[in-house]
């Protein structure tokens, strides 16, 4: 039998992994949401057909969503994780098992807001989850069985590709592939600009942007694919690639890639010190 799942706080992150979720074929009756306002309500509604429960106008939305499921995705803003899982604590069964997708909240810290023993699984996922393309680490608590585990690793399964990690590697995960696809989406914005700096149409330009990183994404997609062997097959010695990536890489390109990766390992630590205390 399918767990029921239930998203509290369906935003961004969440809506992404529900929205993969219910692609993958979870029936919409498996899954629980949570939102603020009637008027994030209805474009989820419209959208997947789940009908959320509003804290907006039921201050009980959150804990009657938590009592109903098997599995509870915790996908508010990192301040507000804390206050929701103490919110939540008194509905939740002793095997219900908590995940959190927020980065800077301590998987120690969650089990304090939590009645002793919950099963808590810290999870780091990424936005293309809602394409079934996600990319997600899981950390298991100190009380989290295996099977506790798997039911989770289950869930994200069905929106991408799961790794476990050691919470001390959260950081840079986060540095990688949390925060990832939004460089690689800069790296469409900039490619555009530079094709209407070149006197391209902007639409014209933004057509060979988008299809260019996309693209290239799918080329990658396979287990086995090797994204220097792509690119030297982009590169002709003495060709126009090669005096473009030359350019790039005088000028720093993978040492700023390297420093915005650790800028942002560095910020989930940061939130970690200030909102989980440890
Ligand atoms: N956006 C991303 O790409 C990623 C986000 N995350 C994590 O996901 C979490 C959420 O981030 P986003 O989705 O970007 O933010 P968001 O602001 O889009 O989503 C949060 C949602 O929670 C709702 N909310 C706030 N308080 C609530 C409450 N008490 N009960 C029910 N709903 C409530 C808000 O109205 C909002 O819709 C963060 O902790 C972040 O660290 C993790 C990985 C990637
Ligand atoms: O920007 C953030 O803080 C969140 C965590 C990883 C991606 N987005």
């Amino acid at each position: 039998m399918t767990p029921v799942l239930a998203f509290l706080g369906c935003g961004s992150m969440n809506g992404s992994i529900l929205r993969g979720v219910l692609a993958s074929g979870v029936p919409v009756d498996r899954v629980r949401a949570t939102v603020r306002s009637a008027e994030s309500a209805r474009p989820l509604e419209e959208q997947t057909g789940v009908r959320p429960y509003v804290t907006g106008e039921d201050p009980e939305a959150n804990r009657r969503a938590a009592r109903e499921a098997d599995v509870v995705l915790l996908g508010v803003k990192p301040v507000g994780v804390l206050e929701l899982a103490r919110e939540i604590a008194p509905a939740l069964r002793p095997g219900t098992v908590v995940a959190s997708v927020a980065a800077g909240i301590s998987i120690a810290a969650l089990e304090r807001a939590l009645p002793e023993g919950q099963p808590v699984v810290r999870t780091m996922p990424n936005t293309p989850s809602s394409v079934r393309r996600g990319v997600v680490s899981v950390t298991p608590g100190s009380a989290t069985t295996p099977e506790q585990t798997a039911a989770v690793r289950r869930v994200l399964e069905a929106v991408g590709t799961v790794v476990e990690v050691p919470e001390e590697h959260v950081d840079a995960v986060t540095g990688v592939s949390g925060s990832g696809p939004a460089y690689v989406f800069l790296l469409a914005e900039a490619l555009q600009q530079a094709g209407e700096r070149m006197g391209l149409p902007a639409d014209v330009a933004r057509v060979l942007a988008r299809e260019t990183v996309s693209g290239a994404g799918e080329l990658l997609r396979p287990e086995d694919a090797d994204p220097a062997a792509l690119r030297r097959a982009v590169t002709s010695p003495k060709g126009t690639t090669d005096r473009a990536i030359r350019t790039f890489q005088e000028n720093g390109f993978e040492d700023l890639v390297a420093a915005a990766a650790q800028a942002s390992a560095d910020r989930s630590a940061e939130l970690t010190r200030e909102l989980s205390g440890d």
